[in-house]
């Protein structure tokens, strides 16, 4: 037999929180330790739909959804890899996979829930890391992948999230906020995220529209790995349970890890080219693959 005994209540981002330890009745040593926090009840039970969800953040995103008793829709392209991530986490339930085109909205997809509480705008479309080479067109499918379907998906999830009093999360970047090199056609995709979903911000505030945009600026995370970045990549876990937690704290922004990325942007108001510099600093351009 197990007692829990509760050993410390503390205040953290989502409210009070409470740490208790798992003993084993009887004068035993403790031999687990569970923190079980308080405001995971704010995710139990609402309906939530992930894009991107059948790898790297947006799959954690999924299991810790899933984990917290919330229902959750994971959505990507490759059916396989979705049904992966259900089976893989069967036994807290609650997830339901779609093979969803975002740039349609939720129109094309039946099994998407009539009611919704939070949409984590999360998917993102391959692109290269060099160089911009000249290709238009790429530039052209990446907005329509990382900014037009995001754009559609909030539209067609608008008038369901307006009746919950819902939340938005989008997920954009470091990229999407300063100037980095090797990426101009994704970091062109994630600065137009701010300017839409900013701008929107501001509307739902002034017609007192009770849904919140909540903007993930990410540093590197190690569901990529380069070694032309010299900057260590920071967990996928624990980046995916930050956004959860941003979106559920109906935050305007979240930047992960904090100072990592905070930081260099406070610079960037200020010293925009000493930014520039610290940023040219972190690359091994020697490492660039040649074409
Ligand atoms: N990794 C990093 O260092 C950083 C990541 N970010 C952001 O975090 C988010 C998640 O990134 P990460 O987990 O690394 O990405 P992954 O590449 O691991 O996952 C991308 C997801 O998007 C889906 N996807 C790809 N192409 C499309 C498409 N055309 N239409 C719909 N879905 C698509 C993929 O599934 P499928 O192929 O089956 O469709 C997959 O589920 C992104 O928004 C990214 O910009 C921000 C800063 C840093
Ligand atoms: C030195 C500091 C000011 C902080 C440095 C942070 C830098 C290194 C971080 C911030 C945003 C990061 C990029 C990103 O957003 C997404 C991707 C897509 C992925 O498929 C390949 C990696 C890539 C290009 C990341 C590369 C590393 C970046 C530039």
């Amino acid at each position: 037999m197990w007692k829990r005994i509760r050993t410390q209540v503390s205040l953290n981002r989502w409210g009070w929180g409470v740490q208790f330890q798992a003993q084993p009745e009887g004068p035993q040593e403790p031999i687990a330790l569970c923190i079980c926090n308080a405001n995971h009840l704010m995710l139990k039970g609402k309906r939530v739909i992930v894009t991107g969800a059948s790898t790297g953040i947006g799959e954690q995103m999924a299991y810790h959804l899933a984990q917290m008793g919330a229902h959750v829709l994971v959505t990507a392209r490759t059916e396989a890899k979705l049904q992966k991530v259900r089976t893989k986490h069967t036994h807290t339930g609650h997830i339901c996979c779609v093979s969803l085109c975002p740039a349609n909205g939720l129109q094309s997809c039946p099994a998407a829930p009539r009611g919704l509480d939070m949409l984590i705008l999360n998917h993102v479309g391959n692109s290269y890391f060099n160089y911009f080479d000249g290709d238009v067109g790429h530039v052209q499918k990446l907005l329509k992948i990382n900014f037009l379907s995001y754009v559609a998906m909030t539209v067609s999830a608008l008038p369901r999230l307006k009746d919950s009093g819902g939340s938005i999360v989008v997920v954009s970047s470091m990229a999407g906020k300063a100037g980095f090199p090797f990426t101009a056609p994704y970091s062109a995709t994630k600065f137009a995220l701010d300017g839409f979903f900013s701008s929107l911000r501001q509307e739902l505030i002034i017609q007192k529209v009770d849904v919140s945009i909540t903007l993930c600026v990410l540093g590197f995370i190690d569901t990529a790995a380069s070694d032309v970045v010299l900057v260590s990549p920071a967990p996928k876990e624990e980046c995916a349970l930050e956004i959860i937690k941003g979106g559920a704290l109906r935050q305007r922004e979240i930047y992960y890890k904090y100072a990592a990325t905070k930081i260099p942007l406070l610079i960037r108001d200020w010293a925009p080219e000493l930014l520039d510099y610290l940023i040219r600093r972190s690359y091994n351009v020697e490492n660039l693959k040649k074409n």
